[in-house]
Order: structure tokens, then sequence, then C-alpha cells
């Protein structure tokens, strides 16, 4: 049980569990950080006789510290490391039967609807994208066929707050799953499981990572039979990371708490400056009281992060492109949450596979522009901003 997690006779908290997690010394040398296991198989002594590694789909040491690691900071009891975090979406939905129904967030990364739209509806399975920042708006689309409920918060890009203790108690009285993609927010922030939900789910690419040097996802849950449902599609599915990348992010959460304070510090000094500024039309950020859901926000999550939406003053696509291509500090790149600042284009780039008009009705229009706000000093940040918009 990795929520207790007791080094001695002490019952580390958060801190402590990014670098203790999960982890001892290794029994064979004592490394205090665990051993890439660089191996397929595992020597056996009859069929059968092995040390509890026999091939290195099923299970590998190195994969097995950052699991229990995961499991750890995210206050569950079963993790799972994937590829990447499509394939460990792609576990999630491997879960249902053909004629199951998924309730989504209408405003979620353009790689999860498009592996929801464009594979898993060829299979199925019945995907209704809602805006669930009202969870009633979630009621209207439940059947007796639904069987999931995927929630992103705050949603990429819009960053929309979703109430996850409200939505995890309708879900809990209708008995269907609820997922909560904590990609932007991650565990230092907001603890999906606390709050009511049955699979936490990361791009472990982004902030658990946090330096962009590797591509990798996660799963986190309580529940043992379906932990058990879970490991058996990792292992028969075989969407799994390798050791060396399941090192990376052991090495990434180590930090994660320290980055995320100095993300959210330098967010909210972006933010105020961008919502300020003659030039902005619109800022997306959790942090505003002005938010729509801020009141949610500051509920379930400590600070309000370092991601950041913004729509130029009477903004087009054209706007948005000089503003990006201005930037110099801010590097113009697909994904977020490492320590150097990124900024993208989601209707050209992250959101390209939603269609216009479809991406258009949650708020990603052509003029839109994504911030991941990084740890460099944050007069650097708002200097290059300043000499991109003016
Ligand atoms: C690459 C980007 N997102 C990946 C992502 C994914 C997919 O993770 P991958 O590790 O890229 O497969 C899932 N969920 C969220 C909220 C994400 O942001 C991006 O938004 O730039």
């Amino acid at each position: 049980m990795y929520r207790n997690l007791v080094m001695g006779k002490i019952q580390l908290k958060f801190n402590s569990r990014t670098i203790h997690g999960g982890q001892a010394p290794d029994e064979a040398y004592g490394a205090v950080m665990p051993p890439i296991y660089q191996t397929s198989t595992y020597a056996q002594s009859t069929p059968g006789g092995h040390k509890g590694y026999e091939y290195s789909r099923s299970a590998n040491p190195t994969r097995t510290a950052l699991e229990n690691s995961l499991a750890s900071i995210e206050n569950g009891n079963y993790g799972l490391a994937f590829g990447s975090g499509l394939a460990a979406i792609d576990a999630v939905i491997k879960l249902l039967s053909p004629g199951d129904e998924v309730i989504s967030t209408s405003d979620l990364y353009g790689g999860s609807y498009r592996i929801f739209k464009k594979i898993f509806e060829k299979f199925g399975i019945v995907f209704h994208f809602v805006g669930m920042q009202d969870t009633g708006e979630i009621a209207k689309h439940i059947s007796s066929k639904t069987k999931l409920i995927w929630v992103e918060t705050p949603t990429n890009p819009m960053m929309n707050i979703i109430d996850i203790m409200s939505v995890s108690q309708l879900a809990r009285k209708h008995r269907i799953l609820l997922a909560v993609d904590n990609t932007f927010a991650t565990p230092y922030l907001q603890l999906p499981l606390d709050l009511g939900a049955d699979i936490v789910m990361h791009s472990a690419t982004k902030y658990l990572g946090g330096h962009s040097d590797v591509v990798l996802g996660a799963l986190v849950v309580r529940d043992k039979e379906l932990a058990d449902q879970l490991y058996f599609i990792q292992n028969a599915s075989g969407a799994v990371c390798g050791p060396m990348d399941s090192f990376l992010v052991l090495r990434g959460i180590k930090t994660l708490h320290v980055r995320m304070q100095r993300h959210c510090e330098n967010g909210r000094a972006v933010a105020e400056y961008l919502v300020n500024h003659p030039k902005i039309e619109k800022v997306f950020w959790p942090g505003f009281p002005e938010h729509p859901n801020h009141e949610v926000a500051k509920s379930q999550m400590k600070d309000f992060g370092g991601m950041i939406s913004f729509v130029p003053k009477g903004g087009n696509y054209q706007d948005a492109i000089k503003i990006v291509e201005k930037l110099q500090l801010f590097t113009l790149a697909e994904s977020l949450g490492g320590v150097e600042s990124l900024a993208g284009h989601p209707a050209s780039m992250t959101h390209a596979s939603i269609p216009k008009e479809e991406r258009e009705k949650s708020g990603v229009v052509d003029a839109l522009i994504r911030l991941s706000v990084g740890i460099e000093d944050k007069e650097d940040l708002i200097e290059d901003l300043r000499q991109a918009i003016e």
C-alpha cells in the first residue's frame, strides 16, 4: 500500500515520496538509484524457476521501481507504465467492449480525441464529447451503456476546470468508471484518487519526466481487480516502456515538487503580465478569480500550474503565428511540462487532428497560443513575451 509509505517509523509526505516512494537501495549492491536493467529476459533454474522476472514486456525491475513510485506519488496502490501517454489511454479503453459508451470532456488533447474517434470508434466504442465544467451536462449523456467518464482537468488547451469530486459522485451513483488525465496538474497540485477517481493517467512525457527527454505514459489505480485487468492488458498488448525511459522518469519525479513550485510561480507572473497587456484579448489560466471554475480549482488544486493559453486582441491565425515566430526564449514546439518554456499553436499543432468546427466549439480558435511556462528567470520570460507581442 503506497499511500501510507513509511520509512522506518516515518509516514512520508508528498515531497519525500517523490524521492523515496516505491524505491529502496538495490539488494545486490546497495545502489541508491534503481539500476537500469537493460535486459529482455532472465535466467531460470528450471521452467518457472525465476526470481520474479521472466521477460521484460511482462515486468522489468526498473519499470517496477517506476510503477511503485507512480503509485506512491498519486496516493494509489498500483502503478503501470507504458511507452507513451496515448498507450496508457489505449490500455484504459481496452477495458471496454463494443457497444460501450464513453463520456469525454470536449476540450482535450488532440491525440486523445484522435485515438477515441479514429481508432476505437472502429471497434464499436461510442464517444460523447461534453463540456464538463457543469457536472449536470455529463448527467444528461449517461445511459445504461455508459461505462467510462474521461476527464482532463485543467483541460488541454483551454484550461477548463472540471470538478473531480462532483463527477466521481455521479460516476459512482451510476457504477461508471472515472478516469482523470492528471498531466497538466500533476499529483503535486491535484490528487484525483483522493477525490474519487478510479484511474489516474499521465503523459509522463510532460511534468513527471520534466526535462523533455522521454516519452512515457502512466496509470495509477487503487482497486486490485482493476489493476489486474490493466496489468493483463499491459502485458497482452505490450505497449510498455523500456528500462532506460523508466529510469529517466524515476529521476524526473525526484524533483517534481521543486520544479512545480517554480512552474507555478512563473506561471502566475506570466499570466498576470498577459492579462494586463493592452494587446491581449483573453488569457485562460485557472488562477484568476474571474476564471469560470476558479473556486473549483481552489478546492481541488494546491496551486494553478504553469500552463496558460491566450488570444491576441483582434487576433487571427497570422497574428498568432507572428508572435510565436518572434519568441526567442520560449521554444516553438509540441509538448509541455519541461524545464524549458515552450510555446505552441494548438490549431495547427497539438489539436490539428480535431476538425476545425469541432475544436472551435471549445474555444480552440486559430489565434490561440498555448504556453508551457518553464523554470527560467521569470523576468526573462516576460521580456521575451514583451518583445514578441509589441
Ligand atoms: C504532446 C502533447 N500532449 C500529450 C498529451 C497526452 C499524450 O501523451 P503522449 O506521451 O504524447 O502520448 C495525453 N494527455 C495530455 C493532457 C497530453 O497533453 C501536447 O499537448 O503538446
